[in-house]
């Protein structure tokens, strides 16, 4: 990683939020690299055209094992910070389970219940493509954060094409919220529930996120899921 992490900031915007942002957690080139190998089909597992299904428009392909050395080191260097939070997180939410501290050890519990496909991604966005609100869910065990990197520049490679997440309040109408991102930064954000200050304790909130209409030019992102996949 290029950047020295403020988790404590971090941890406080999750909590405030249910999304961060990290500035320059990935170097132009770097951005560059990612995004200039997505046509590269040695690296990845398989390809989603999002139309097919019904979850937007545009495309992402998924990394296969072993990843990239960077995005290895990327996921695991994460991870460790993230579950200090997404344990606390499932504490306030008096949910049981707890992640344990290095990631490896979390995917040995995630492919011992038959999810062994890795979900990290590049997804791909040209002109009028979108990504519809969603969660990415892909069986039992869930870790409850997760990143996505902008490989591309606003205004000079793409127009549009915003990361968007919304969270359902119980009982209350939708809040929507629009995170800016350069090129380079990442998202941090909740993949499925977190806990919310209520005056009768806590209580738990659903987000999902998708990506406005990119208006014009080509739009690539590279997602981190801590999960692997059924
Ligand atoms: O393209 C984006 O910004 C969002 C991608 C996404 O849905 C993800 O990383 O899970
Ligand atoms: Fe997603």
């Amino acid at each position: 990683m290029n950047v020295a992490i403020d988790w404590d900031r971090i941890g406080a915007d999750l909590d405030a939020h249910g999304c961060a942002v990290v500035a320059g957690l990935l170097d132009a080139q770097q951005c560059r690299a990612y995004a200039g190998a997505y046509d590269d089909e040695a690296r990845y597992r398989s390809r989603v055209v999002m139309e097919r299904h019904g979850f937007g428009r545009g495309e992402y392909r998924y990394f296969g094992y072993p990843l990239p050395g960077h995005l290895a080191a990327l996921r695991e260097g994460l991870y460790g910070p993230l579950a200090r939070i997404a344990n606390r997180w499932h504490g306030a939410m008096g949910i049981a389970t707890r992640f344990p501290a290095r990631h490896d050890e979390f995917l040995a519990r995630c492919h011992a219940a038959g999810q062994e496909r890795p979900t990290p991604l590049i997804l791909r966005y040209g002109e009028g493509d979108y990504n519809c609100l969603h969660q990415d869910l892909y069986g039992e065990h869930v870790f409850p954060l997760q990143v996505a990197v902008l490989l591309s520049q606003p205004r000079d490679d793409f127009t549009g094409g915003e990361f968007v997440l919304t969270e359902q309040r119980p009982r209350m109408q939708s809040r929507a919220e629009v995170v800016g991102l350069g090129r380079g930064d990442a998202v941090i954000f909740t993949v499925n529930q977190r806990p919310v200050n209520g005056t009768r304790g806590a209580y738990r909130v659903t987000m999902r996120h998708g990506v406005s209409r990119v208006r014009s030019g080509q739009r690539h992102t590279l997602g981190i899921i801590f999960h692997d996949a059924e």
